[in-house]
């Protein structure tokens, strides 16, 4: 479309530039959705409104106003019921159902880029149903290859002071760092129970961590001192932010560590990407014929189009407007009234509905990158 010229008068106006993806991750009552809710107000104080989506199926509300919000797409009590699973079972086959049409999110990230400096991402309480998660890799995947993507660790500095349950919070913290490969922010959060100081100087001075642990006396601190010597270079690098995020205080130093964490991104994430994206296009375009043969004899007749399935350019079942938008400018997505389960299909059991689910998503993918090489 054509660009409206800038009125010289005007305030010069930045570019737009891609959004920054903000991957809020936490343990349950670290505080994350209150922390979404107030980064939201206040960058909608600052003139910025962030483009906020809500993954969490389980929770009872979202107190801030979500442009995309999983519940709307799939109601996880409702896979519950039709899939004979607990409530885990059916937060985690949510966030699977979801991922597999997480392409239309990104679609809607894309439109989203001229209005909105950030995306905020809620992910659900349960902390390991995003991060041990093949959906929750396909999402951080998915966001990462197109925008400059941080993951934010969000913790409880109140529940944190003991220093065995400080270190094991911070090996938590390490593991997600290896697993995601992104730049990385801690929000020590709720500093208005309990300054982070403590904290921080445990993970700048190894001799007071190690008095600290003193004071404990089981094995676990044997392995905690060996432990900490290990995390010490895991520090070093570490981006650490105090938070309450009741009291809003502490989003400036926050959005100092943003920026830096984006720079990073820029600097030693984007290329790997680009790297990845073009070698994972060009596998899966091999071997794409091959995998569809075979998971259509796993399968037998449920889900795919048996039509489009041969053909490795098209996908085979073609995205549906089954993601729901809150509050953006987008015209005909928004409209649409689907059913909150329609993409379940409920004669199938819960296995094989997800492996052409996923199978859908990485063929979509693909298309989807290619196009956008091809740009
Ligand atoms: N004092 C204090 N309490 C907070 C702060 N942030 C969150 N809380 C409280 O911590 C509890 C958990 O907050 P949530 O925002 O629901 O935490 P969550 O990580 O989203 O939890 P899940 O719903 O399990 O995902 C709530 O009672 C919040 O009011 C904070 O900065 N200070």
């Amino acid at each position: 479309t054509a660009e409206t010229p800038e009125d010289p008068h005007s305030q010069p106006r930045p570019r737009p530039r891609p959004p920054v993806c903000l991957l809020v991750l936490g343990m349950a009552g670290s505080g994350k959705t209150t922390f979404v809710q107030r980064l939201t107000g206040y960058l909608h104080g600052l003139g910025s409104p962030p483009y906020v989506i809500n993954l969490d199926p389980a929770v009872h509300e979202v107190p801030f106003p979500a442009n995309i919000d999983i519940r709307d797409t799939v109601k996880y009590k409702e896979v519950m019921k039709q899939y004979g699973l607990g409530p885990n079972g059916g937060i985690v086959t949510s966030l699977n159902l979801f991922a597999t049409r997480f392409d239309q999110v990104m679609k809607f990230i894309e439109k989203s880029q001229n209005m909105s400096q950030y995306v905020l991402i809620d992910t659900p309480g349960q902390i390991e149903v995003f991060t041990w998660s093949a959906s929750g890799t396909i999402i951080t995947e998915a966001l990462a290859s197109s925008f400059p993507t941080i993951v934010i660790y969000v913790m409880d500095t109140s529940r944190s002071t003991n220093p065995v349950t400080f270190m094991s919070n911070m090996l938590y913290a390490c593991s997600i760092l290896y697993k995601t490969k992104l730049p990385f922010i801690v929000v020590m959060n709720k500093t208005d129970i309990i300054d982070h100081s403590f904290a921080v100087e445990w993970m700048q001075d190894f001799e007071t961590f190690q008095d600290a642990l003193n004071q404990e006396t089981t094995y676990v601190s044997n392995l905690t001192r060996s432990m900490s010597l290990v995390l010490d270079e895991f520090y070093s690098s570490l981006r650490v932010v105090g938070v309450s995020a009741v009291l809003g205080t502490g989003l400036e130093e926050l959005f100092v560590q943003v920026t830096s964490a984006t720079e990073e991104y820029e600097r030693e994430y984007r290329p790997e990407y680009e790297r990845l994206k073009k070698t994972l296009a060009h596998a899966q375009s091999q071997h794409q014929k091959e995998q569809l043969d075979r998971l259509r004899k796993d399968m037998g007749p449920v889900a795919l189009d048996p039509g489009a399935a041969t053909d490795s350019s098209a996908s085979a079942v073609m995205p549906s407007d089954l993601i729901l938008t809150r509050g953006t400018a987008d015209e005909e997505e928004e409209d649409e009234e689907d059913s909150d389960t329609d993409d379940i299909d409920h004669k199938v059991t819960e296995e094989s509905h997800e492996e052409p689910a996923f199978k859908n998503f990485m063929q979509e993918s693909v298309t989807w990158y290619r196009n956008r090489s091809n740009e």
